[in-house]
């Protein structure tokens, strides 16, 4: 039985229509990675999940007691409130012990974090505790919309090799937003690709070949694919007719998908 689902919803801001007939449901347990061009509609749509949003049209329906987490793009906190990160993880779940909220920071992966001030945090560190204060209620549903904005490469990759450990230690269902393709293609059960409408979903691999993922994302997708695909330098055959140029030096430039 799915943890959400989403039947033909349409959501719009006065007059303007962001989303339309959008469809599709989360299974316990898997990530799913939505991927689209900017303004495509991608964090209208985790808002409409979590309720904030309410579709014009079409219904969501979750499973009776669904719990679900979840963590902003940015969260701006006013650097002269002084508040610690403890105090901070209890305000939303007042009812939350130090027990709990020290559970969470272990699980974020950020275990001594617990007495420092908000304000004194590093970016990746604070992206870490958004995503402790979304675990502290055990939630079968965990929904991230672009958690690692501002964060450099090894940062951002670290914080979703974190989210997998979080879903195989719960076993959470993952819902996210990233614009790290080659994150993205790595660590997803399923991607969808939206543009407004779901433009195709599937398997990273069958999306990163459909015609409508490759109209949006061009061939800078490929190269994300490729970097990920191919970690080492590899031969071709010099007559084959696949469709990508032989430039060895410049590896993950290559568009693979369609070997
Ligand atoms: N509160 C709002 N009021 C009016 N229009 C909005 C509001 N929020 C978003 N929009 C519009 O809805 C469209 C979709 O926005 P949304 O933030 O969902 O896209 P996105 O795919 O998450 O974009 P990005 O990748 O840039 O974060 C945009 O055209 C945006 O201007």
């Amino acid at each position: 039985m799915s943890l959400v689902s989403v039947e033909n919803v349409s959501v719009g801001y006065g007059a303007n229509t962001v989303l339309r007939n959008v469809s599709f449901a989360v299974t316990p347990k898997e990530i799913v990675t939505i991927v689209g061009p900017n303004g495509s509609g991608k964090t209208t749509l985790l808002r409409t999940l979590i309720g904030a949003i309410r579709p014009s049209t079409g219904r969501i329906s979750q499973k009776p007691g669904l719990r679900i987490g979840y963590v902003p793009q940015k969260l701006h906190i006013d650097p002269t409130l002084p508040i610690t990160v403890n105090r901070f993880l209890r305000l939303p779940n007042s009812k939350a012990d130090r027990k709990t909220c020290a559970a969470a920071l272990e699980r974020a992966g950020v275990p001594d974090l617990t007495n420092r001030q908000m304000s004194a945090l590093s970016g990746g560190q604070l992206q870490r505790v958004l995503l402790a204060r979304a675990l502290v209620n055990e939630p079968d549903l965990l929904l991230l919309d672009e958690a690692t904005q501002g964060l450099d490469q090894p940062g951002s990759a670290a914080f979703y090799r974190q989210i997998e450990e979080v879903r195989r230690e719960t076993g959470c269902a993952v819902v996210m937003i990233s614009h790290e393709l080659h994150v993205v293609m790595s660590a997803s059960d399923r991607v969808i690709c939206l543009n407004g409408h779901v433009c195709c979903e599937g398997t990273p691999d069958i999306v990163s070949a459909a015609p409508e993922y490759r109209a949006l994302f061009g061939t800078g997708t490929g190269g994300a694919l490729a970097l990920y695909r191919h970690e080492h330098d590899h031969a071709h055959d010099e007559n084959c007719d696949h469709g990508h140029a032989h430039d060895h030096k410049n590896n993950h430039r290559q568009t693979e998908a369609a070997e």
